[in-house]
């Protein structure tokens, strides 16, 4: 592949509602992809959209259609007003995720809104969009998507850590695969077993983190732990810790991953019958998150590990993280902790216009891996 440029939005949009993330791009390519985030901002969902999509899952099937016209619309708005408020006159393409209101890929389904083919009339812009769809089609989880631009950008990291509503990981392992190797010696054929190593990317959660510990914050009047405050001041409760660390997930080999249901079935009622007060249940499961993300890292000085995700801002977890780990802790800068997530939705928009492998089937589980999205023209 020669020299590549691109200038692109990358749009996304969370499971925690706080708003559409826009993010504008430069993606180059000359020995390795660089991205460079040139604008960004979170416009915060208005209160009826906020409801609106809280209860999207439950809509009926047409009224979700109807929501698609309608949020594909309102996305439409938003990222002309960005554009608009950048002056952004060069863009080769707006690389949009959409907004999930059905994720169901045992049933073959997951459905992302907000990425209907009007979009590219309406901003008269290129649009890559529709990201999981064809992994569904392939098997695969839909999700997640992001690992392939851990490993094409921020590959000399070694984890990426995500610290959102649940805590994720991504990194690179070694596994052992058998080749037989056929060699004829003095016309004897013989088959010989030998261990050989692959690289291969996993991702998957490791455990709730922000769902937790802004419930408890929310019964001391506040949204969060700001600065992790509220865990550094108040004492763990080491019995309550020890049950934790004891659950069964964390006894799971990976793929693995998490949903609030888990949460609020086995976390919130183990948490509330300790006895506990809701500041010694902060410093407890902040332990928690802690020693969990510690267990995933090797405590080794060579490794570095990129933090992003709100919980990085959380600086009593990271100090504790760092106590018990050797790995190198790295906080970027705060578009990076803010925006990772549409940059890399930008980036594999980039690759889908490159026809290039976009999504990898070792952490989808996909039967292959592939380069997936649509692409509409204005
Ligand atoms: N200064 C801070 N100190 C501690 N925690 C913080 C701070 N700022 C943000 N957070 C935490 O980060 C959360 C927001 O993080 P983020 O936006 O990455 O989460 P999210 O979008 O819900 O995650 P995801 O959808 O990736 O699971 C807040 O709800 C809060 O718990
Ligand atoms: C179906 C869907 O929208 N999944 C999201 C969600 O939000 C976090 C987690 O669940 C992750 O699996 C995924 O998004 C990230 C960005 C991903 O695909 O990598």
């Amino acid at each position: 592949m020669g020299t590549k440029q691109y200038k692109v939005l990358g749009v996304m949009s969370g499971t925690s509602l706080d708003g559409i993330d826009i993010a504008y791009l430069e993606f180059e390519y000359i020995n390795n992809w660089k991205a460079t985030i040139l604008h960004s901002e979170t416009i915060p969902y208005t209160k009826e959209w906020y409801d609106l999509l809280k209860n999207s899952a439950e809509l009926p099937l047409k009224d979700i259609y109807n929501l698609d016209e309608r949020y594909t619309e309102y996305l439409a708005g938003i990222i002309q007003q960005f554009i608009r408020e950048n002056t952004i006159e060069h863009l080769d393409a707006v690389c949009s995720h959409g907004h999930t209101v059905l994720h169901q890929p045992h049933k073959g389904l997951t459905v992302q809104i907000g990425n209907l083919a009007k979009l590219a009339k309406l901003i008269q812009q290129k649009v890559v969009c529709d990201f999981r769809v064809q992994d569904v089609e392939l098997g695969g989880q839909g999700a997640p998507l992001v690992p392939i631009g851990d490993r094409l950008l921020f590959g000399e990291y070694n984890y990426c850590l995500n610290l959102g509503g649940f805590a994720n990981i991504s990194k690179e392992i070694e596994i052992e695969v058998g080749v037989e190797i056929e060699h004829e010696i003095e016309n004897d054929l013989s088959i010989e077993s030998r261990k050989k190593s692959k690289i291969k990317r996993v991702a998957y959660d490791i455990c709730p983190m922000n769902t937790v510990l802004n419930e408890y914050a929310s019964r001391l009047g506040v949204t969060f732990d700001s600065g992790g405050e509220i865990a550094r001041n108040a004492e763990v409760n080491q019995e309550l810790l020890a049950r934790l660390n004891g659950l069964n997930f964390y006894k799971q080999q990976p793929p693995k991953s998490l949903g609030i249901e888990w949460v609020n079935s086995i976390i919130f009622p183990l948490l509330n019958e300790s006895g506990c007060t809701s500041e010694e249940i902060i410093a407890t499961f902040t332990a928690h998150v802690a020693f969990q993300l510690s267990e995933n890292i090797q405590n080794n000085s060579a490794k570095k590990v990129l933090v992003t995700g709100g919980g990085a801002y959380n600086s009593y977890l990271i100090e504790l993280l760092q106590q018990k780990t050797a790995a190198k802790i790295v906080l970027p800068q705060t578009d990076l902790i803010e925006f990772k997530e549409a940059l890399i939705f930008g980036f594999l928009g980039v690759l889908r216009l490159e026809n290039q492998i976009n999504v990898l089937a070792s952490v989808t589980g996909a039967s292959k891996n592939h380069s997936s999205g649509k692409i509409y023209l204005p």
